[in-house]
C-alpha cells in the first residue's frame, strides 16, 4: 500500500467538474509535479488533499490514517500535511522568529527553540530574523512561510504554486534549495504548477493534467520523446506542422539545417538564445512559417535554408 493516497477523486461545483476521478500513489518521501493550465484543477486538488475542500466522491489515505474533509472533521485540516500557496500570510506585526515560532506555541519551549534555529539555518534566514515580514523581499517571506509550513515536520508538502511573486533567477535559487531540504527530512510532496521548467527543477515525476483529467504520466523523457497529445508536447517546445501529412510534427530542435535537400525555405527572423538561434523560416511550400534551432549560430535573415529531420523524429498527435 502506498504512503499517500488520493483514489479517485472527484469534485464538482454546482455543475462543473473541477476534477475526474484523480488517482495518485506517492510512496514515503516521494516528490511529483502535476503540471496543468489554468483551471485544470490543481488548486482543487491540493486543497483536497490537505483536507481543506470535500470532495464530491473518493478518498484521500495517509498511512492507513483517512483524511477528513470539512464535512466530517469540526477543524480542517491536518498538522501532518501542509499547503502551501502563493497567497501566503504571515503575522504582519511579528517578527521573522515569531512567525516561524506560531505554529510550535504548544510545543516543549526547549524542542521549540531547537526548532526554530534549525529551521532559520536551513532556510538562511538567521539574518533577518528580527525584522519584520514587510521590511523583507518577496524571495525572504516566501521562505519564511516555508519555515512557518515546515515547523511542524509535516509528513506530506503540498506546493500550490508557491514561488509565482518571485522572478526567475530567485525561484530557480529557491526551488534547489528547498529540493535539498526536503529531501533531506524525507518529505513527501505535491507541487502543482503550471510551468514545466519549475516542475523538472524539483522532481522528474510528472503527472499532467487538463480539465480535471489525468492525460499523462510519467519521467520528463518519456514525456517529451512520446506525448499523447499537442498540448503534452508543446509543454517542452513549440511543434511544427509538417504539411501535406496528418497530425505530424516535428520540434525545433530536431531539425538539422543544410545548404541542399527537399524542404525549400527563407529565414525570416533570428533570436539569440542562450544555447542557439531560434530561427523562423517560411517555407517555399505552402508558406507555413517554422520554428528551427540554429546551434551552430550560421544562419541569417534572408539566408535560404534546407530543411531536413529524420523520420524516428516525427510526432504524431491526434489531439
Ligand atoms: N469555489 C469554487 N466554486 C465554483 N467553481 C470553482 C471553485 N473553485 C474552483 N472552481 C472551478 O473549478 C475549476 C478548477 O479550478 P482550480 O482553481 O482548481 O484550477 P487551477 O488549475 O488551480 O487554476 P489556476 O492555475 O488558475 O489557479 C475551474 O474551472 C474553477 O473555475
Amino acid at each position: 500500500m502506498s504512503y499517500f493516497s488520493l483514489r479517485q477523486i472527484t469534485k464538482t461545483y454546482d455543475s462543473q467538474t473541477a476534477l475526474q476521478e484523480f488517482t495518485l500513489e506517492l510512496e514515503k518521501g516521494e516528490m511529483i509535479a502535476i503540471v496543468g493550465e489554468s483551471g485544470s484543477g490543481k488548486s482543487t486538488l491540493l486543497r483536497i488533499a490537505a483536507g481543506l475542500t470535500a470532495q464530491t466522491s473518493g478518498e484521500v489515505w495517509l498511512g492507513d490514517q483517512k483524511i477528513l474533509n470539512p464535512s466530517q472533521k469540526l477543524v480542517p485540516g491536518y498538522d501532518e500535511i501542509k499547503l502551501i500557496h502563493q497567497d501566503y500570510q504571515l503575522f504582519p506585526a511579528v517578527t521573522v522568529e515569531e512567525n516561524i515560532a506560531r505554529p510550535l506555541l504548544q510545543f516543549d519551549v526547549n524542542y521549540r527553540e531547537q526548532r526554530i534555529q534549525r529551521l532559520l539555518d536551513q532556510l538562511g534566514l538567521n539574518a533577518y530574523k528580527e525584522r519584520l515580514p514587510r521590511q523583507l523581499s518577496g524571495g525572504q517571506q516566501q521562505k519564511v512561510a516555508i519555515a512557518q509550513a515546515l515547523a511542524v515536520e509535516p509528513e506530506v508538502l503540498l506546493l500550490d504554486e508557491p514561488f509565482s511573486h518571485l522572478d526567475a533567477i530567485q525561484k530557480r535559487k529557491l526551488i534547489l534549495e528547498l529540493k535539498e531540504l526536503l529531501q533531506e527530512m524525507g518529505t513527501t510532496v505535491i507541487f502543482v504548477t503550471h510551468d514545466l521548467d519549475d516542475a523538472l527543477r524539483l522532481t522528474d515525476s510528472v503527472v499532467i493534467l487538463q480539465k480535471g483529467k489525468v492525460v499523462q504520466k510519467g519521467n520528463s523523457k518519456d514525456l517529451c520523446e512520446h506525448p499523447k497529445s499537442r498540448y503534452v508536447a508543446r509543454l517542452f517546445s513549440s511543434i511544427n506542422l509538417i504539411p501535406d501529412r496528418f497530425n505530424s510534427y516535428i520540434r525545433p530542435s530536431d531539425i538539422r539545417l543544410r545548404t541542399k535537400g527537399e524542404i525549400l525555405g527563407h529565414v525570416i527572423d533570428s533570436r539569440f538564445l542562450v544555447h542557439y538561434n531560434s530561427l523562423l523560416v517560411r517555407l517555399k511550400n505552402g508558406g507555413e512559417i517554422w520554428e528551427v534551432d540554429d546551434p551552430v549560430r550560421k544562419y541569417k535573415i534572408g539566408d535560404r535554408v534546407y530543411l531536413h529531420f529524420d523520420e524516428e523524429k516525427v510526432l504524431v498527435l491526434k489531439s
